[in-house]
């Protein structure tokens, strides 16, 4: 187990394949306690990868992976499990069950990773960490009496039920207007400050990215480009970082053959 200022994520030389697709090559990525991380990148860059490697979803080809110390390349599964007890994972497709309550919802990892917790006890843990999303009074709820900004402020209280140290938010803003998307983001400081909870957020919202963030990773090609502060990432003089922060278009595909050749070619 790692100290209170090591590393939470350590990779190193990550590489990744889907079949005969190189995804992801020598990728390093290093989170620091206390930080929000946001990692972007065009669509096909790699970023779910990542993190579906991160979570021990994946086996890399190479490269190492580390998160609270544990190299989770290497481990048993016991101790993935041990590592996977300490995250919360809030991911777009994690929408919270339409048969369940609110409550219910929030309180699901509970029922499965403490069975010493009496019905009482789950109830006031779960009515806690909806008091933390501003969800106080819905308990009792369905998911489809809540509007979207809700849901995924729902879904926020699932994740961080089991008090992670290390939280995962992919695309916090996806599908939300501009002000119920602000106040997730509010709610995203809060958490590290109010609870210093360590966050990695995946997001394509620019806006979102620089009001939340300690640090960015710009993911390319299955390559990092750069991992660095708001300000230094803005201020970077890399063309294709530029691209991307003022959302200019890498290429135009036209020839098919060679696009077709790229998605099967053994080494990109
Ligand atoms: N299960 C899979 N099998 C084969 N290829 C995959 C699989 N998952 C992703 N890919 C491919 O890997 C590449 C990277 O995908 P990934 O989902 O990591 O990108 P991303 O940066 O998260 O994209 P987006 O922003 O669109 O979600 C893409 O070209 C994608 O088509």
């Amino acid at each position: 187990m790692t100290g209170s200022d090591a590393p939470l994520i350590e990779v190193e030389g990550l590489e990744a394949w889907y079949g005969k697709r190189r995804i992801l090559s020598g990728v390093d990525f290093r989170v620091e306690p206390g930080e929000i991380r946001v990692i972007m990148g065009g669509s096909g860059s790699g970023k779910s990868t990542l993190l579906r490697h991160i979570l021990g979803l994946h086996r890399p080809s190479r490269g190492s992976i580390r998160v609270f110390g544990t190299d989770i390349t290497r481990a048993s599964a016991r101790e993935l499990q041990a590592v996977r007890k300490r995250l919360g994972v809030s991911f777009q497709g994690g929408a919270l069950l339409t048969s369940l309550s609110v409550g219910d919802n929030v309180a699901l990892p509970l029922r499965e990773h403490h069975a010493e917790l009496d019905e009482n006890q789950i109830r006031i843990m779960s009515r806690m960490k909806l008091e933390v999303v501003n969800l106080g009074g819905f308990h009792d709820l369905m998911p489809s009496q809540l509007s979207g900004g809700m849901v995924k402020r729902a879904a926020l209280a699932r994740a961080i039920v089991m008090d992670p140290r290390l939280l995962f938010f992919d695309e916090p803003s996806a599908g939300l207007d501009p002000v119920v998307s602000a106040e997730l983001d509010e709610l995203i400081l809060r958490l590290r400050d109010a609870l210093r909870m360590t966050i990695v957020v995946v997001t394509h919202e620019l806006e979102s990215a620089f009001k939340i963030a300690d640090t960015i990773t710009i993911l390319d090609q299955g390559q990092v480009l750069m991992t660095d502060t708001v300000d230094a990432v803005r201020r970077s003089d890399n063309e294709r970082i530029q691209d991307l922060l003022n959302r200019r278009p890498r290429e135009v595909v036209v020839d098919a053959d060679a696009y077709l050749r790229r998605l099967t070619e053994e080494d990109a």
